[in-house]
């Protein structure tokens, strides 16, 4: 076969990037800089990560195409009807991440309901004692878990937090038997709203489909309570950005971390910035080296698909 080119569009880790070089020509052009779609009207693979949108605009200017690598878990940015009108395969690499997703909240909750991070340097000996009678915490074995989605991430997250004592509410729309199958810790599989409002710390989890926008608006988020941590480390349209300003504007015992939001970087007139109860973090949660590099095999599918062998892992239905 005349050699194809791989054109990677956001970072890529260099070993997996130098394997692929071994088989076939790849360029490297972000998908934001001029001459990017140059480049995809030579490119038979095309390699993204979360900021590429791929949808028939983008496939209309790639007429070579047999291909696309989504190094990462979300695939909301893959109009994947799109692809598969075009006989493109899309490939991706589930539960590269998770584990660093994982960490990365279980950190947020442990350092929100126990600060340690931001403390400051102790002074002098009268600073000693104040610290030690201000600082006092709380433990996660007293509070309750509401895993919104439980998938790769979520189930590895309740395994965890079950292991720390925590009590797990879970919501998912698959039937409960099947998401009891593949775990071996309790928890209460309940609605959206019943673990809006049983759960001390509610963690999201579950996908960017299109259905999942705004999945918590004003009327869900009425259900959390006045003092409930609220994490999202999934996608940003799960949530009605206005309708959280004006719920957390309300309560100001509550905390929301996001790590993602929608757009990414938010707006700067986006009302959340301002908020003291609101930290936005950069879509850091799978940022470790081990899942950076994970994500970036996917090239090993790219080139099966290149080879015209079967990929391990599809995100297209058969
Ligand atoms: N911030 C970051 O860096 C990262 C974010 N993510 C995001 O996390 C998401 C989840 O990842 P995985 O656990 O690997 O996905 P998954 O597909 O294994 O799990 C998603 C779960 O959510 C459930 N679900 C979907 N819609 C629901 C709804 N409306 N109500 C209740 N349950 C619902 C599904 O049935 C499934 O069990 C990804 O799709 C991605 O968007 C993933 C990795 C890193
Ligand atoms: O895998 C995912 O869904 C992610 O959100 C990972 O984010 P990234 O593409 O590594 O910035």
């Amino acid at each position: 076969m005349p050699t194809p080119t791989a054109l990677i569009s956001e970072h890529l880790s260099q070993d997996p990037a130098d394997w692929l070089a071994e088989r076939c020509g790849v360029v490297r052009h972000a998908h934001d800089q001029p001459g990017f779609r140059d480049e995809l009207a030579r490119a038979e693979a095309l390699i993204v990560r979360t900021y590429t949108i791929v949808n028939d605009d983008l496939l209309d200017a790639a007429p070579r195409l047999r291909v696309v690598g989504r190094a990462g878990v979300g695939l909301d940015n893959i109009d994947l009807d799109a692809c598969k009108r075009r006989g493109i395969e899309v490939v991706y690499t589930p539960d590269a991440n998770s584990q660093a997703v994982v960490e990365y909240v279980l950190g947020l909750m442990l350092d929100a309901v126990r600060p340690r991070a931001d403390l400051p340097a102790i002074a002098d000996d009268g600073m000693y004692h104040t610290m030690r009678k201000q600082h006092v915490g709380r433990q996660l074995d007293q509070m309750t878990l509401g895993i919104l989605g439980l998938g790769r991430i979520g189930k590895r997250l309740g395994k965890a937090a079950h292991a720390l004592g925590m009590n797990l509410r879970v919501c998912d729309l698959l039937p409960e038997a099947d998401l009891r199958r593949d775990v071996d810790y309790p928890f209460a599989f309940v609605p959206l709203e019943q673990l809006l409002a049983d759960a001390d710390v509610i963690t999201m989890h579950v996908d960017g489909r299109p259905e999942n926008r705004h999945l918590l608006d004003e009327q869900t988020l009425g259900h959390l309570c006045d003092d409930a941590l609220l994490i999202n480390a999934a996608r940003g349209m799960l949530i009605d950005q206005q309708a959280l300003a004006d719920w957390a504007k309300a309560h100001p015992h509550a905390r929301v971390i996001l790590d993602v939001l929608d757009p990414e970087p938010p707006a700067p007139d986006e009302p959340l910035r301002t908020l003291p109860n609101v930290r936005i973090l950069p879509h850091l949660a799978s940022r470790t080296d081990t899942a950076m590099d994970n994500m970036s095999w996917v090239v090993h599918d790219v080139w099966a698909v290149l080879e015209g062998r079967e990929p391990t892992y599809s995100a297209l239905p058969d």
